[in-house]
C-alpha cells in the first residue's frame, strides 16, 4: 500500500470512528502523542476548575472548604468516578497517596487478610518495579517469603503457603494483557488473596473487578485517566473484606472520627479505611474534572479502537520498516493478550525515541531496547498511528 493509500485507509476509519468527538475534548496539537501510557494529555475542563478551586475554594473560603467545597469527602467521591471504569459497585474505591503507597497499604492488608498460617508472597517475575521493591520490603517487615513467578505461572506455583499474589494487569514493557480473572480464581483456590495494579489498564480496557472477585487493587490516574503529573492513585478494597481490612498506614483520615483527635485509631467503616492523611486537593480536584471526559464512554468502544488502533499501527510498520532490519513488535498479536500499548524492540533505542521526538512522534523508550508506544483510545487517531509507524520505518532506514 502506497503512504497515500494508507493515509486514506487512516482517514476513513477516523471518520468512522464513534469515540471521535473526545479528541476535541483534550488540549492536543499537531504532535503524534503515544505516551499516554505514561502521562495521558490534558483534558480542556481542567484549567478552569482548577483555577476555580484556587481562586474560590483555597482563595476566599480558604478552611471553610474542607465541608463547604466537599474537600473532606473528596477521596471517596473521586473513587466512585473511577468505580465504573474497573468493574466495582459504589462504595469500594478511594484515591490518593501515590501508587507505591497502595501498593503497600493492599500488600500488607492481603497478608493480614490471609492469617498467620501462610507466608508467602508470589510478586509477578516482570513487574515495574516499584511493587517488587515494596513487595520485598513487605516480606522483610512480615516475615513472609517473596517468590517472583510469571504471571502466567502464578496459577500453578500458588499453593497452601501463598497468602498473596502480587500481578500486573498489563506488563508496562510489553504491553501483554494477563489473564486476570483466571490468576485471581486460581489464587483463591489456593486460599489466597489476589492483588492486581492495574496502573496500564484502567482506562484502556473494560477492567471487572467485582465480577472477576480480585481481592484488593491499585492503580495510577495520571496514564489512561488523563489525571494529570502526580494525580493521586486509587485503592480498590473489596467490599467483602473492608470489615477486616487492618491498613499497615492507619493515619488520622482513616478514623472513625478523625476530630475527635484521639490517641488510639479506630478504623473508619468502609472504603475510607484506605485513607491516611491528608488528601492531595489540588490535584485530587484536577482529576475530578478530568474524569468528567469519561460521562457516556462505552469501555466495549474503547476496547474496540484501542484494538483496531494497535492492530492498523502493527500493520503499518510491518508495511514500513525496511528489509533486514533487526526490530519488530514484542507485543502479542492476540487481542486477549494485548494492552492498549505496542512495545518494538529495536536496536538504538535511545536515538531512535530522540529521532521520533524531533519529528513529532513521542512514544518513550525503556532499556535496554524497547520503544512504547501508547495509545489512548479517548484521542488517538488512526492517522497517528499511520504517521508513527511511517516515522519509525523512517528512522530505521525505510522510505
Ligand atoms: C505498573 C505500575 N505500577 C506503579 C507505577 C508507579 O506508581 P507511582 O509512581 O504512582 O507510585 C507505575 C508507573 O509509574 C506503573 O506503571
Ligand atoms: N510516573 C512517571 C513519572 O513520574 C515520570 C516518568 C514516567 C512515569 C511513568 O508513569 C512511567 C510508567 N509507569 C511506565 O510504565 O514506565
Amino acid at each position: 500500500m502506497a503512504r497515500s493509500e494508507a493515509r486514506g485507509a487512516a482517514a476513513s476509519r477516523d471518520a468512522a470512528d464513534p469515540l471521535r468527538a473526545l479528541r476535541g475534548r483534550f488540549v492536543l496539537d499537531d504532535t503524534v502523542y503515544l505516551d499516554g501510557n505514561s502521562l495521558g494529555a490534558l483534558p480542556r475542563d481542567v484549567p478552569e476548575r482548577l483555577a476555580g478551586v484556587l481562586a474560590r475554594e483555597w482563595g476566599e473560603l480558604r478552611i471553610r472548604s474542607w465541608n463547604e467545597s466537599g474537600w473532606w469527602t473528596a477521596p471517596e467521591r473521586v473513587g466512585e468516578l473511577i468505580a465504573p471504569l474497573v468493574g466495582a459497585a459504589p462504595g469500594q474505591v478511594v484515591v490518593g497517596d501515590s501508587t507505591s503507597v497502595n501498593v503497600f497499604k493492599a500488600l500488607v492488608g492481603a497478608v493480614r487478610l490471609a492469617g498467620p498460617d501462610r507466608d508467602e508472597i508470589l510478586v509477578d517475575a516482570a513487574t515495574f518495579p516499584t511493587d517488587g521493591y515494596v513487595a520485598a520490603s513487605v516480606g522483610r517487615m512480615t516475615g513472609h517469603a517473596v517468590r517472583p513467578v510469571p504471571v502466567e505461572r502464578m496459577p500453578a506455583e500458588a499453593g497452601p503457603r501463598t497468602a498473596a499474589v502480587l500481578a500486573n494487569h498489563v506488563d508496562y514493557r510489553t504491553g501483554e494483557l494477563y489473564d486476570l480473572p483466571a490468576v485471581t480464581a486460581a489464587a483463591h483456590d489456593a486460599g489466597a488473596l489476589a492483588v492486581w495494579d492495574l496502573c496500564h489498564s484502567a482506562g484502556a480496557l473494560p477492567v471487572e473487578l467485582d465480577a472477576w472477585g480480585v481481592d484488593l487493587a491499585v492503580g495510577c490516574t495520571y496514564k489512561y485517566l488523563n489525571g494529570g503529573p502526580g494525580s493521586p492513585a486509587f485503592l480498590y478494597l473489596r467490599a467483602a473484606h473492608q470489615e477486616r481490612f487492618d491498613s499497615p498506614l492507619p493515619g488520622w483520615n482513616s478514623h472513625a472520627d478523625p476530630f475527635a483527635m484521639e490517641p488510639r485509631h479506630t478504623p473508619a467503616a468502609g472504603v475510607a479505611r484506605g485513607r491516611v492523611g491528608t488528601p492531595e486537593i489540588l490535584s485530587l480536584l484536577a482529576l475530578e474534572s478530568a474524569l468528567g471526559v469519561w460521562e457516556g464512554v462505552d469501555l466495549a468502544a474503547v476496547r474496540a479502537k484501542s484494538l483496531a488502533l494497535t492492530d492498523f499501527f502493527i500493520e503499518r510498520l510491518a508495511a514500513e520498516l525496511p528489509p533486514g532490519v533487526d526490530a519488530g513488535p514484542i507485543t502479542p498479536i492476540e487481542h486477549a493478550r494485548r494492552g492498549s500499548q505496542v512495545s518494538v524492540r529495536c536496536p538504538d533505542a535511545e536515538a531512535v525515541h530522540a529521532l521520533l521526538v524531533s519529528r513529532g512522534v513521542v512514544g518513550d523508550q525503556r532499556p535496554p531496547d524497547l520503544l512504547r508506544f501508547g495509545f489512548t483510545p479517548l484521542y488517538t487517531t488512526f492517522a497517528d498511528a499511520e504517521r508513527a509507524a511511517w516515522e519509525l520505518g523512517l528512522a530505521l532506514g525505510g522510505g
